[in-house]
């Protein structure tokens, strides 16, 4: 397939890799935890993305950070929304991370064109929340919730057991009558896998396209399957991350959700010259 249906977006899938970056709001990325501040910086770190070369940008305001409480969703929209408000002026793709329904709801009447959900849309409503708007919607696997995932994950077959979960999840979609072009999928790097894991399903993510002819998304950026291969801190991560999104593309993917916009995309750029056929 070559578009993926995001809202006002139709997002071409057959030229360069799409690149998504990561805007974090939540109070802990930024240096005052104010949520004033965190406007500001947001519109600005989005338009710094922007002039970086971004395709599309992932707002998230809930920290997914293993052994990290829920936040209440009222917390979340108070986050969410004013960032919501303050881009959708730029003329992006904006898609926004969160599980719960009432943030998804309201996320797209406020014209976000992707709900990027890590719980697959199993939260009681959140199908029923998506289901009568025509943003795009990516579908990732975890394993156990956030506040317990990286304990002991455990699988028979891990690249199996995604691709199965996946197809369940997007089956149960399309049978509630969402439309298969809105949809991407995504194995879930760091959710409930140990690095073994999360090379595995990086090594076969050609396969999970495959399998289920649906888009792959990859967020490895910076993330612990790096730094354990380079055993460097999370902000010394940026080759490896460059690495790990050109590893997913050659197996793939079509879109990578990163940090570090400008350096990804001009890996790709280099990636594309020296494969296109
Ligand atoms: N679709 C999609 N959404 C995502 N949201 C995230 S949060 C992640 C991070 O490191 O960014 C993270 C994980 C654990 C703690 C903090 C932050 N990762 C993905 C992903 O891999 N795919």
């Amino acid at each position: 397939r070559e578009i993926l249906k995001c809202g006002r977006f139709d997002l071409k899938l057959d030229g360069l890799p799409l690149v998504m970056g990561i805007l974090n709001v939540t109070p802990d990325s930024f240096s005052d935890g104010g949520r004033y501040q965190g406007l500001e910086f947001a519109l600005s770190r989005a338009e710094e993305m922007i002039a970086d070369g971004v395709d599309m940008i992932d707002v998230g305001g809930e920290s997914t950070r293993p052994g990290s409480p829920s936040v209440p969703a009222l917390e979340e929209l108070q986050r969410v929304m004013p960032a919501l408000y303050a881009l959708r002026e730029l003329g992006k793709p904006l898609s926004v991370d969160t599980c719960k329904p009432e943030v998804m709801r309201e996320a797209i009447l406020a014209g976000a064109d992707m709900i990027n959900d890590i719980n697959a849309f199993r939260a009681p409503g959140a199908l029923e929340a998506v289901i009568d708007s025509d943003c795009g919607l990516c579908v990732m696997h975890m394993q156990g919730t956030p506040q317990h995932m990286q304990e002991q994950p455990v699988y028979q077959d891990v690249v199996r057991e995604v691709i199965e979960f996946l197809r369940e999840r997007v089956d149960t979609m399309v049978a509630a009558g969402i439309e298969r072009a809105r949809i991407c999928v995504d194995p879930g790097f760091g959710f409930g896998k140990t690095i073994e894991h999360n090379y595995a399903l990086l090594r076969h993510l050609g396969q999970i396209r495959q399998e289920l002819a649906l888009p792959v998304l990859a967020g490895l950026s910076r993330k612990s399957m790096i730094g354990a291969v380079i055993g460097k801190p999370v902000e010394q991560r940026l080759a490896g991350s460059l690495a790990g999104a050109l590893a997913s593309v050659a197996h793939g993917a079509r879109i990578v959700r990163v940090h570090d916009v400008a350096e990804t995309v001009d890996a790709l750029k280099v990636w594309r010259a020296a494969t296109a056929d």
